[in-house]
């Protein structure tokens, strides 16, 4: 402390003298060592380059690791991250009171329509605290701390996006509705937190709500996390009540982040995303060491090397500050082309150095795969288009191109993997409106294995690759599983147990959290819940239940191709894997759903569900009759036979070679019967 407080003293003279060697190349591989090296550094870095705009003005050396603490806001769907997160950036004063834009940290167009997180953001703020023992020059004044808060989703499907911001993280405000109390996703990213060895500080919003019964929510927090009740924060996001001791908490109980400030560089690439004017622009954390603006780095992964272009903040916008140091967490621009070369959980390290990589986290697990087509059924190059872009900003989206029979023409198509359902329609949403493209999906599959009597093991995810009639060859079949909560009012522990079962679920763990809220653990296959189990689960509590899962692992299960067929033909987009007890079925509902809305043609119809060459179900839909008479009035009957005759040729070969008709609708519909 003592070294940095004379590096502190001597700064402004240290500074003048720099200035005159600026132009000197600065190598980040020197020998330096101890607190007054590292302040050195960052003087160096500062004054080898001219200040870009206002905020850049911010004097870094104020903010050593230990003036930094690194936090996110972490809770079940709704339960008021957003919000808080605005008035934490107001009470900094890093975005004005009353902007007119709440939740101001959810930036895309779909997270304000759906008022949720889709992707997790970073804001830099500045605070002034006193912390006792932490004044640099022994005053008693208030110390400037950097505080980087990263808001992060609710949702089931994005839980990939909080485990990678945790990474960056040293502690977490673990959000509760002060009348909902613990939630399904509360226990999933308490748990993110614990295993990640953060500081958790319990924060129990919205207890402006007449129903809020902070004292029963305390008891909650103690029986399921052992958390202390006197730990607890009371806070109203809306009425601003408590939130003055919500930053002091952070700078009091959140460790400083580790790391060398005087080692070689080296950074966790959080996230990357695709700026029309930047290009590609990287979100980091500085584990160790120092990056400025005209460095060269490589990454780890793909041993690229870039010169760093542009470096800074996100104060909440990007802000140039030329230098980011460790322990903080910005941007850095560098040139990459596409966000492909900037792999998630990759480490970033100055070039010619040599560092020990980081940890990087677990690769996003992809649950649902479909296939996309264009609604018109004509611009397949326009929608790849799109889907190449809106991927460049949603790495988690992987894209495999396959060949596909599309309503009788065969076409490339992309087939994309997603984190989950609402992930999937998230991306559709995006689609529609970024990128003005309309699309059909096909019915959402997951990834299943199949043995063949060869000994070979495949893993199918799109069911038109498996062939129709290779039951025979298929000698076994697995299924993935995943790990789910469940968190609902006592009196609906009945339904939910009937639910679970018709869908194959296996009962782990049923016990109760407090006097009226019962939990749950059940094994389900992942296909069963991938289609409107959710939905459903909702529907039967009165929308009280909540719900989280994991992945697990894969189970034995007796799986067979449903097709679908139309006038002999087999629609690969309307293909489904499915449990051979309920092929029948959904075989049915999936016949009576498509005879409903596809409309009466010129010819008639056969819709037919198959297993095989077995037929499980069939429906017709009969021909729209035109009137070839009409013009006959009166005259010779062997005329008339005539074109009678010549009617029922015509549509015995559009039957044979005509392209059926078939709405988007019939295809949203189906999707909700599989
Ligand atoms: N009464 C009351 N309402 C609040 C409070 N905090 C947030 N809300 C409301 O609760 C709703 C959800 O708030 P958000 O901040 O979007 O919740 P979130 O946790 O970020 O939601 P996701 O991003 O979808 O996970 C909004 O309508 C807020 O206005 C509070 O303290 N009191």
């Amino acid at each position: 402390m003592g070294s940095l407080h004379r590096a502190s003293k001597s700064l402004k003279s240290l500074r003048h003298q720099l200035l005159l060697h600026a132009t000197q190349q600065f190598d980040s591989s020197s020998r330096l060592s101890g607190a007054s090296d590292y302040r050195l550094l960052l003087t160096r870095a500062l004054c080898s380059h001219p200040r870009q705009n206002a905020k850049e003005a911010v004097d870094l050396t104020q903010y050593p690791p230990e003036r930094i603490r690194n936090f996110s806001i972490i809770a079940h769907v709704d339960h008021g991250k957003s919000t808080l997160a605005d008035r934490l950036l107001e009470l900094t004063g890093t975005i004005k009171r009353g902007h007119g834009q709440p939740q101001y940290l959810d930036k895309l167009q779909v997270e304000r329509e759906r008022g949720i997180t889709v992707k997790a953001q970073t804001a830099t703020m500045f605070h002034k605290y006193n912390l006792q023992g932490s004044s640099l020059d022994g005053s008693n004044e208030p110390q400037p701390f950097l505080l980087n808060l990263i808001d992060t989703p609710g949702h089931v499907d994005f839980s990939y996006e909080v485990s990678r911001s945790l990474a960056a993280c040293q502690g977490a405000l673990l959000v509760v509705d002060a009348a909902q109390g613990v939630q399904a996703q509360t226990v999933a990213n308490f748990y993110l937190a614990f295993e990640s060895n953060l500081t958790i500080i319990p924060v129990i919003n919205k207890i402006d709500q007449p129903t809020a019964d902070p004292d029963r929510i305390k008891d909650q927090l103690k029986s399921m996390f052992d958390l202390e009740p006197s730990d607890c924060l009371l806070t109203s996001a809306k009425t601003g009540q408590g939130l003055e001791h919500v930053l002091p908490a952070v700078i009091e109980r959140i460790p400083p982040p580790p790391g060398e400030g005087s080692g070689l560089l080296r950074m966790l690439l959080l996230d990357s995303y695709y700026d029309e004017y930047k290009g590609v622009i990287c979100h980091v954390a500085v584990v160790d060491g120092m990056l400025r603006k005209g460095d060269k780095i490589s990454a780890v992964a793909t041993g690229q090397t870039y010169d760093v272009l542009d470096v800074g903040f996100m104060h909440p916008e990007l802000t140039q500050t030329g230098v980011l140091l460790t322990g903080q967490v910005g941007y850095v621009v560098t040139g990459m082309r596409s966000t492909k070369e900037a792999r998630i959980g990759d480490t970033l390290f100055h070039a010619k150095t040599i560092v020990k990589p980081l940890p990087g986290f677990k690769a996003a697990r992809h649950m649902v795969f479909s296939g996309l087509f264009p609604a018109d059924g004509s611009d397949f190059e326009a929608l790849n288009h799109a889907i190449e872009r809106l991927t460049c900003n949603d790495a988690s989206v992987s894209v495999t191109k396959e060949i596909r029979s599309y309503i009788f023409q065969w076409q490339f198509v992309d087939r994309c993997g997603f984190l989950g359902l609402l992930h999937m329609d998230v991306f559709h949403q995006r689609l529609e409106q970024e990128y003005g493209t309309h699309i059909i999906s096909t019915v959402p599959t997951v990834p299943y294995i199949f043995e063949y009597s060869d000994g070979s093991k495949v893993e199918v995810q799109n069911p038109a690759a498996l062939p129709s009639n290779s039951k025979q060859r298929v000698t076994a079949s697995w299924e993935p599983t995943v790990l789910a909560t469940i968190i609902i009012p006592s009196e609906y522990v009945g339904p939910v147990i009937t639910l679970c079962s018709e869908r194959r679920g296996q009962q782990l763990e049923y016990s109760f959290i407090d006097s009226q809220r019962a939990f749950m653990k059940y094994r389900l296959p992942l296909r069963e819940i991938v289609v409107d189990f959710y939905n459903e689960l909702k529907s039967i509590t009165s929308g009280y239940a909540s719900f989280d899962y994991e992945d697990s692992e894969y189970q034995q299960a007796d799986l067979v191709k449903l097709d679908i067929l139309l006038n002999g033909q087999a629609v690969d987009a309307m293909a489904t894997i499915v449990h051979n007890l309920k092929a029948q079925r959904m075989g049915r509902e999936l016949v009576d759903k498509l005879k409903k809305f596809i409309d009466r043609q010129m010819f008639e119809i056969i819709i037919q569900a198959a297993i095989g060459s077995k037929v499980v179900a069939r429906e017709t839909i009969s021909a729209m009759r035109k009137n070839v008479l009409a013009k006959c009035y009166g005259g010779d009957i062997t005329r008339k036979r005539k074109l009678l005759e010549k009617q029922k040729e015509g549509k015995k070969r559009m039957k044979r070679v005509g392209s059926v008709d078939i709405p988007q609708e019939a295809f949203h519909q189906l999707l909700k019967v599989s």
